[in-house]
């Protein structure tokens, strides 16, 4: 099989290190954290992060950059969004003409608005870059329950080769041309996330959920297409599909901190509870700034934005949506004519 590289240990990384070491490939997972890395190869588990998923003593776990990167054949960078960009910078020395990094990180980054590939890009002009997304909780993953996902690439053959390393009888990968719709769906769902949080920690039910759901999927639809991407992957696995999961699942840290925000605490008390890493927070203010660049309307995700950064009362955000002007479904469909 193939020489790979998980650049970062959190819950995410050490999922995937164990479906790819489990699928026969020569696994190394490389952490920042010194710590991390002397837990992960003492214990053979993440013990904060992903109690109870044994991983193999074949793996081998380091916080040298240059021995993580230099003649991998795939690296798959799994740091938290906000960590992307040092990182990248700090893996470049080490990178080699078109060496395959995969992103499996969710966010846009606040200052510049720019999707993690063309951010990886940035700092590593050098490297051929994919991604990895769909509805995929590391807890899930990480005790083999079924999970599909998606890998994205410029070329059939680079996501044929991602597939190929990383699918399994418990992990079905399939394939994307479309990079830029992948990610975007991956981003976006972590703040409609923290909307359906809200609307549980209110104690709101099903159909709120539902609303939030569909709705959510709508706007992030609309920005999504005027920036390229396709509409089939936004009603694929790494659109609705992770939209789903994330609203839904007592995994998620994004609806966990928004049930929190639901409750009363501010964000950054619902942040600190939390303790990992809530990435629609640091989406949102650039899913706003994206909004305003492509101008399309977010009514959701600029009332979660309120919420967050104007101390605005969540169920005064959930007035405001209710009543905004009023609106047809679907704003192209056509009517019949008198
Ligand atoms: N957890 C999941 O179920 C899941 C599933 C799919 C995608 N993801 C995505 O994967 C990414 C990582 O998520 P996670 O759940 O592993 O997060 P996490 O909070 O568990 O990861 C934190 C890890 O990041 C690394 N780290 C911490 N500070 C760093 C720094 N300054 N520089 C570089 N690395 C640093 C450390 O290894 C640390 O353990 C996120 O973008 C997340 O959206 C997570
Ligand atoms: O725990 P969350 O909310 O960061 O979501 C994790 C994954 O993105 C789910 O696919």
């Amino acid at each position: 099989m193939a020489k790979v590289s998980v650049i970062g240990a959190g819950s995410w990384g050490t999922a995937l290190a164990a479906v790819l070491q489990k699928n026969g490939n020569d696994v190394t997972v490389w952490s920042i954290i010194k710590e991390e890395v002397e837990m992960l190869s003492s214990k053979r588990e993440h013990l904060d992060k992903l109690p109870g998923v044994k991983l193999s003593e074949k793996i081998v776990f380091t916080t040298d950059l240059e021995s993580a990167v230099k003649g991998m054949d795939m690296l798959v960078l799994a740091v938290p969004s906000p960590f992307i960009r040092s990182t990248s910078k700090n893996m470049c020395p080490f990178v080699s003409e078109g060496q395959l990094i995969v992103n499996v990180a969710k966010g846009i980054e606040e200052d510049t608005l720019m999707p993690l590939p063309d951010i990886i890009k940035q700092e590593i002009p050098q490297a051929e870059t994919a991604v990895l997304s769909g509805p995929s909780h590391a807890e899930e993953v990480g005790i083999g329950l079924p999970t599909t996902v998606v890998a994205g690439a410029r070329k059939k053959e680079i996501a044929e080769y991602i597939q190929s390393l990383f699918m399994n009888q418990s992990f079905r990968v399939y394939t994307s041309p479309d990079m830029i719709g992948i990610e975007l769906g991956a981003a976006l769902k972590n703040v409609i996330a923290l909307a359906a949080g809200m609307a549980d920690g209110l104690g709101y039910g099903d159909n709120t959920k539902a609303a939030l759901i569909t709705r959510g999927i709508k706007e992030i639809s609309r920005l999504a297409i005027a920036m390229g991407a396709k509409a089939e992957t936004l009603s694929g696995l790494s659109g609705i599909g992770d939209l789903i999961v994330t609203c839904a699942s007592k995994h998620s840290r994004n609806r966990r901190a928004g049930m929190l925000m639901g409750q009363g605490y501010s964000m950054d008390a619902a942040m600190k509870e939390v303790k990992m890493v809530v990435e629609g927070v640091y989406s949102a203010k650039a899913a706003m700034g994206l909004a305003k660049k492509y101008g399309v309307s977010m009514p959701i995700i600029e009332q979660v934005n309120a919420v967050l950064f104007e101390d605005y009362p969540v169920k005064d955000a959930v007035v405001n949506l209710m009543l905004r002007d009023k609106k047809t479904e679907h704003e192209d469909m056509l009517w019949e004519q008198e």
